[in-house]
């Protein structure tokens, strides 16, 4: 059995904990580097880390890619904040390393990812489209990762389908009681104690509406797609974005 070398970047934090212990457990990996702030990256190469597994922050993750691309490290990113301008930065840099691969997912949850799926399929036949995100009170950024991929995917299909604008009369508005509009499709943000990370995707027509809902309710929930990233990543060079290009939807 081939063994791969993992490193964890923001292996202390909510994500990164789980995700350690999971890299433990599997018998085809082994937990080489655990990496947090304040910790210099040489810990990574000196560890001969094969695939870094990164759940940081927004704003030190390029940095971390950086690295790991010019070190030929394979990269499984989990940390979100991915505009357009940042993953074509990752495509410059990756260009120039061919070899490796780098897979930026803003949901590694399996029933996450299928809700996303879902509702992009969902997009084309509702006239009424909104997100409400709802996450625990410490979350960095708003709106989440996958509320706004959800949404520039469902706008996308939109587009594609000749919808026109998502139906709404209001004129006169409170600044923010409508959400943020992504491509046209509003997303809500809710940050309560107790909550960990949960997604509503509200469709509606004449007469029906439909409700697709996915609730991660523990952190271990981010690990098999994490470690389904780790075992296929090595196999896909340049940028993948999304864990569904390694699924079999
Ligand atoms: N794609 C997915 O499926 C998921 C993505 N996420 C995303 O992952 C990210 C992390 O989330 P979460 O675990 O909740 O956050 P946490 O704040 O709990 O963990 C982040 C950890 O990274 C550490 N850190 C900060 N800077 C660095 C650095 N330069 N190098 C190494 N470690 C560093 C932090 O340390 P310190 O606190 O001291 O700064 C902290 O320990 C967020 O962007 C979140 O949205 C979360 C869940 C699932
Ligand atoms: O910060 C979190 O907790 C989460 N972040 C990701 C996001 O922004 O979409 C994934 C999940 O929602 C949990």
């Amino acid at each position: 059995m081939t063994v791969t070398k993992v490193g964890v970047l923001g292996a202390r934090g909510k994500v990164g904990t789980a995700i350690c212990e999971a890299v433990r457990a599997a018998e085809d990996l082994e937990l080489v580097a655990e990496v947090d702030h304040g910790d210099p990256l040489g810990m990574l190469t000196d560890a001969g880390a094969e695939v870094v597994v990164d759940f940081t922050h927004p704003d030190v993750v390029m940095d971390n890619l950086e690295f790991c691309i010019t070190h030929g490290i394979h990269a499984v990113v989990g940390t979100t904040g991915f505009t357009d301008e940042r993953l074509e930065t990752l495509r410059g840099l990756l260009s120039s390393h061919a070899e490796t691969g780098v897979l930026v997912a803003p949901n590694f949850a399996i029933g996450a990812i299928l809700m996303m799926r879902f509702a992009v399929q969902a997009a084309r036949y509702f006239p009424s489209a909104e997100i409400v995100e709802l996450h625990h009170p410490n979350k960095a950024d708003a709106p989440s990762g996958t509320a706004h991929r959800t949404a520039e995917m469902m706008a996308t299909a939109r587009t594609a389908a000749g919808m026109g604008p998502c139906p709404d009369a209001t004129s006169t508005e409170l600044e923010g009681a409508r959400g943020a509009d992504v491509g046209g499709v509003r997303v809500h943000s809710v940050r309560v104690t107790g909550l960990v990370a949960h997604q509503e995707v509200i469709l509606g027509t004449q007469g029906e509406t439909l409700t697709i809902r996915h609730d991660s309710l523990d952190r271990s929930s981010f690990a098999p797609g994490v470690l389904l990233g780790v075992r296929s990543i090595s196999r896909a060079p340049g940028l993948t974005v999304g864990l569904d290009a390694f699924m079999d939807l």
